[in-house]
């Protein structure tokens, strides 16, 4: 009898360049697929595990540290092995890497697993259209990333205008050899990315070659997480919406990458801020407190001074929370994420 194999899909793709808000989506929009996830965060807290809890069939998560060089190929088989099983109630598997892990690595692990029940599904490499001429002008090795993809979604095509939308999409089909799509929250036919690369033949699906994999990859300081590192702040007490909003204006350049919740106001108020920044771009999205109550934010960047940092955001803890700072919190309305 010949055991159906699970596909293990590796999502990738640069800080912030909409990996979570894409998975969300085909966990939301998963037309009967049942899907397994394991996400890799960068930074103690698991912001991103945080935001596709609940909606996902089965999750694991790991953290603090690369998936893509901190943990061996029997870890990574471990790992799916708890996720895809003999009778495992999955169709497809997803992991999430880290904004900054090396995707040739991750591929190179689920194709050196050992287990008879997974299958690799394809690379899926997610770009920051807004941003693509800046990551690739800091991140040369992008390009790479992108030739090597089974499928590139450039993602967050409304930000820019037509013309421009045009130029990054042309510039990346050049780059590609795999299938490349627009989107926008990474609103994508969750078929394209979830069930085996033969299904993506219409989008123009190929398949690595251990040539492709051997090629560098395995030089660890050549890898992005060799230079980024990550600064965790958690606070029990609220922040205040005004000094918070100066501190983010007032960044320093090496902060590329902040995500979390963050506390502002008093017991009555349950809104719940989850703060991006992806580069000078910053919104807030709004939900609502279920659990305990407490700011978590992770900020990644390079030459980061954590003590300052953390120095910068201990003095955002308002000494009076009962009063909510109305002015603010309007302010802060107005990076509201649509
Ligand atoms: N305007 C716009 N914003 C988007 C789009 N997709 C995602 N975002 C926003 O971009 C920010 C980062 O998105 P995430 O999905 O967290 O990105 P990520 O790749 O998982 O981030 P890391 O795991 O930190 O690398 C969030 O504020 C999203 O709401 C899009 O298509 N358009």
């Amino acid at each position: 009898m010949v055991t159906a194999r699970i596909p293990v899909v590796v999502l990738a793709g640069y800080l912030g360049s909409g990996k979570t808000t894409l998975l969300n989506h085909l966990l939301r929009n998963n037309e009967g697929r049942r899907i397994g996830v394991l996400v890799n965060d960068f930074g103690s807290i698991n912001i991103d595990a945080m935001h596709v809890a609940g909606q996902v069939d089965a999750a694991m998560s790991l953290e603090n540290g690369c998936l893509c060089c901190a943990v061996d190929v029997d870890g990574v088989d471990s790992m799916l092995a708890r996720l895809a099983y003999p009778g495992a109630p999955l169709d497809a598997v997803v992991i999430e890497a880290s904004g900054i892990a090396e995707p040739r690595q991750l591929v190179r692990l689920v194709l050196s697993s050992q287990s008879p029940h997974v299958e690799f599904g394809g690379l899926v490499e997610v770009v920051d259209a807004a941003e693509f001429d800046d990551t690739r002008a800091r991140h040369p090795e992008l390009d790479d990333h992108v030739r090597l993809a089974d499928l590139v979604v450039v993602n967050k095509v409304d930000r820019l205008d037509e013309p421009e939308r045009e130029r990054v999409l042309t510039e990346v089909r050049d780059i590609a050899d795999g299938a490349v799509l627009a989107a926008e929250r990474g609103r994508i036919s969750p078929g394209i990315l979830l069930d085996a690369p033969g299904a993506r033949e219409s989008v123009g699906a190929k398949q690595l070659s251990f040539a492709d994999l051997e090629e560098c990859g395995g030089d660890h300081a050549q890898h992005m997480h060799a230079v980024y590192e990550s600064v965790e702040f958690t606070a029990e007490y609220p922040l205040n919406p005004s000094a918070f909003l100066r501190f983010l204006h007032e960044r320093s350049r090496g902060v590329y990458r902040i995500k979390g919740p963050i506390d502002f106001g008093a017991s009555g108020d349950h809104r719940r801020f989850v703060l991006h920044t992806v580069g000078v771009y910053a919104a807030f999205e709004k939900t609502r407190w279920k659990g305990e109550r407490a700011t978590r934010l992770v900020l990644i960047g390079t030459d980061l001074d954590r003590q300052e940092l953390t120095e910068r955001l201990e003095a955002c803890i308002d000494p009076d929370p009962t009063k909510i700072d109305e002015r603010g919190m309007l302010n802060l309305a107005r990076h509201l994420d649509g």
